[in-house]
């Protein structure tokens, strides 16, 4: 049986072993499976695109993480977007649908779950909320880097997730701090108040966990953290930057055929007389991690290499 695998900017080599971010059963990939009336599996729509990695930005509700974010992305409107999360809460007074976010129903975005448009959601604070493949997609669609302000168990579900990102949690100077400044905001009725800062105390805790956060960052003085977060993402002459940098990119043109052999899909793509070294890639199924079917998952991609004797060697 013959199978497509539509690949558009294919992703990521380590060495010699690619990672392909795929999206499996989503609209999109239904959508070509009728545009090319055939068995379709996959999309890669380069969730990572060209951009540097994303980076995701946690801390306790009232912590400062939002405003740290408007700076950056208002002082670096060019380099930064934000991922538009959707949610199920009430917009707040200044909050713009579609801009803060997507402000949508439970049911409908329970629908979407399902469908696998999310690359992860949580429950917080009693209200759904997740990032939409979408999301990432229009900011780094645009060459941005993505920043995404999620909770500690988004931040857990991007880690386990095969979408590569920095990590970082921002902490209050102190809980009375973090009181002052909840109360300061004014948007929070004081029972969600309450239930924002029992959640905050998991958080602080949830936020030392190994392995989780790369860099956490204290936002006592606004500006002072605000100059430590653009020197960790290397915004500042000199500073330190961040080594986690995107593999180096191969692409796959459009036009290709493939053949599957149990879990092996071997891509052909270009003219073999070419001898081209790049021009044939061999999918692993069996490789595949990551999410549930319909989310971003991850696989191995490894070039076959023409030798010179005119054979083909497995890299
Ligand atoms: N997992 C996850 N958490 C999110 C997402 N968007 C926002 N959050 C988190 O939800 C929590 C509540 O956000 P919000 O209602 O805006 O309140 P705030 O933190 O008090 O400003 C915060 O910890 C956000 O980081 C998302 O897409 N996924
Ligand atoms: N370093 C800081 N010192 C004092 N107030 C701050 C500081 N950082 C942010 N704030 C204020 O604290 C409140 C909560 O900040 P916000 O960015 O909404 O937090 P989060 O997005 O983490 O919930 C806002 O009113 C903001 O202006």
């Amino acid at each position: 049986m013959i199978l497509y695998i539509i690949v558009s900017f294919v992703l990521v080599f380590n060495q010699l072993t690619l990672l392909l971010i795929l999206q499996v059963n989503t609209a999109f990939v239904r959508e070509q499976k009728r545009r090319f009336e055939t068995d379709v599996v996959a999309w890669s729509k380069g969730v990572i695109g060209e951009a540097e990695i994303p980076i995701v930005i946690s801390g306790p509700s009232g912590v400062g993480k939002g405003t740290l974010i408007s700076k950056l992305v208002e002082e670096f409107p060019s380099k930064f977007g934000f991922s538009v999360s959707h949610t199920t809460r009430a917009s707040r007074n200044k909050e713009q649908n579609g801009v803060h976010y997507h402000f949508t129903e439970r049911n409908v975005m329970e629908k979407d779950i399902q469908d696998g448009k999310f690359l992860e959601f949580a429950s917080v604070h009693g209200n759904l909320y997740g990032t939409s493949i979408e999301a990432v997609e229009a900011v780094t669609d645009k060459g941005k880097r993505c920043i995404l302000d999620i909770d500690v168990q988004g931040a857990r579900s991007v880690r386990a997730s095969s979408l590569e990102a920095i990590f970082i949690f921002i902490r209050p100077p102190s809980f009375e701090d973090l009181e002052k400044r909840l109360r300061a905001r004014g948007t929070e009725t004081e029972e969600q108040i309450q239930k924002r800062l029992k959640n905050a105390r998991v958080e602080l805790e949830q936020g030392n966990s190994p392995g989780l956060f790369d860099h956490i960052l204290v936002n006592d003085d606004l500006e002072t953290c605000y100059k430590n977060l653009k020197k960790l993402l290397g915004l500042n002459e000199g500073a330190e930057t961040i080594h986690k940098l995107l593999p180096e990119f191969v692409e796959v043109p459009l036009e290709h055929t493939a053949s599957k052999i149990d879990q092996k899909i071997l891509i052909n793509c270009g003219n073999a007389e070419e001898n081209s070294d790049r021009n044939t890639f061999l999918l692993d199924l069996s490789s595949t991690k990551g999410g549930a079917p319909g989310r971003t998952r991850g696989m191995n991609i490894h070039i076959i290499k023409p030798s010179t004797n005119g054979t083909k060697m497995l890299s």
